[in-house]
């Protein structure tokens, strides 16, 4: 059940950014949800990648197939139910009611692969040749959520009272993803426990997700009152939230939110097909996650043993996909 107790706010980000990280901190430390507005992304660059990509699950499932996900691979087109992200968590569950296209960041400025695990989080994209506009719509898109990602991450920095440059060069070689996901109508009844979108905390530092208007589902865990609260769409803004490795670097100052999408209502007489784009930004793979200096325990020490960005990343990823009971 739903409750009024969490307040999901919406921030205005075209503010002075050291009273906006100062909001984004408060937020961070007890919801771990918010949504932002004024965040300058292109809206005509999302309004194309947003069509474009309607149009794409539209395709006959052959021509979707055509890029389907390489055994082994984390990118590609993931068929509906291929995917359990309660799985993440070492939950079993049925796959999850949804179709995704996930596409790796470009490698940046040809800095040379620590291993293949890294190599594999930059795997080239492949396109589907029914649909020659979808590449360069995602190509722009993906330049507009890294800036704005990285932007965000400065902000956070303000907020955690480092210095704004802090993460610039532990993100600048991010292994990101953008993920289009389309959840279908949904003529027959779902299995028992299985959601649109399982329980699950993402896993890198920060996630922005554009969710389409009038069709809600996303909830957020509020650990307080036992509830799930609904993060409902608001007109041009984006929700962001923090995942696992941002919660760790901060020491769990910051919360990495459980979330999920609800099934819609049975036998809705209105269209409940939902599309949403989530961006998920990374640190550097070689970057070394140790207690950030500003987030020590009283006895000046940090609660979790460092670890290296890119395998952390790399372990939950396939964890959702590999433990999918279909
Ligand atoms: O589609 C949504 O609203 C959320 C999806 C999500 O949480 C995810 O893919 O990690
Ligand atoms: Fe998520």
């Amino acid at each position: 059940m739903p409750s009024a107790t969490l307040d999901i706010p919406v921030i205005d980000i075209d503010r002075d950014p050291r009273t906006v990280g100062k909001e984004i901190d408060e937020t961070l430390r007890t919801v771990g949800f918010f949504q932002i507005t004024n965040h300058g992304v292109d809206p005509d660059i999302s309004e194309r990648c947003w069509q474009l990509t309607r149009a794409f699950f539209d395709l006959p499932l052959s021509d979707k197939l055509e890029i389907e996900r390489e055994p082994g691979g984390s990118y590609g087109y993931f068929p509906v139910a291929t995917e359990s992200l309660a799985a993440s968590l070492d939950e079993a569950a049925p796959g999850d009611l949804k179709e995704s296209l996930n596409v790796a960041a470009t490698p940046h400025g040809g800095h040379p692969f620590a291993d293949d695990t890294e190599r594999g989080l930059f795997a080239p994209a492949r396109w589907p040749s029914a649909l020659p506009g979808l590449q360069g719509a995602w190509e722009g898109y993906m330049r507009e959520m890294r800036s704005l990602a990285t932007r965000l991450m400065s902000i956070l920095a303000l907020g955690l009272d480092l210095p704004a440059d802090f993460f610039d060069d532990k993100v600048d070689r991010s292994p990101s993803a953008q993920r289009a996901i389309n959840y279908p109508e949904q003529s027959a009844p779902p299995k028992e426990g299985q959601l649109r979108a399982g329980a699950h905390t993402d896993y890198g530092t920060l996630t922005i997700l554009r969710q389409e208007l009038g069709r809600g589902g996303l909830q957020a865990y509020d650990g307080k009152s036992e509830h799930w609260v609904d993060v409902a769409p608001v007109e041009g803004a984006y929700v962001i939230n923090i995942g696992d490795l941002m919660a760790r670097w901060t020491n769990d100052r910051w919360t990495s939110t459980l979330h999920r999408v609800v099934n819609p209502d049975a036998g809705s007489t209105v269209s409940t097909r939902r599309q949403t784009m989530p961006f998920f930004f990374n640190a550097n793979y070689t970057q070394l996650v140790e207690c950030l200096p500003t987030c020590l325990g009283p006895d000046g020490t940090g609660k979790y043993e460092p670890v290296l960005a890119g395998p952390h990343l790399a372990g939950k990823t396939m964890k959702s996909i590999e433990h999918t009971t279909m």
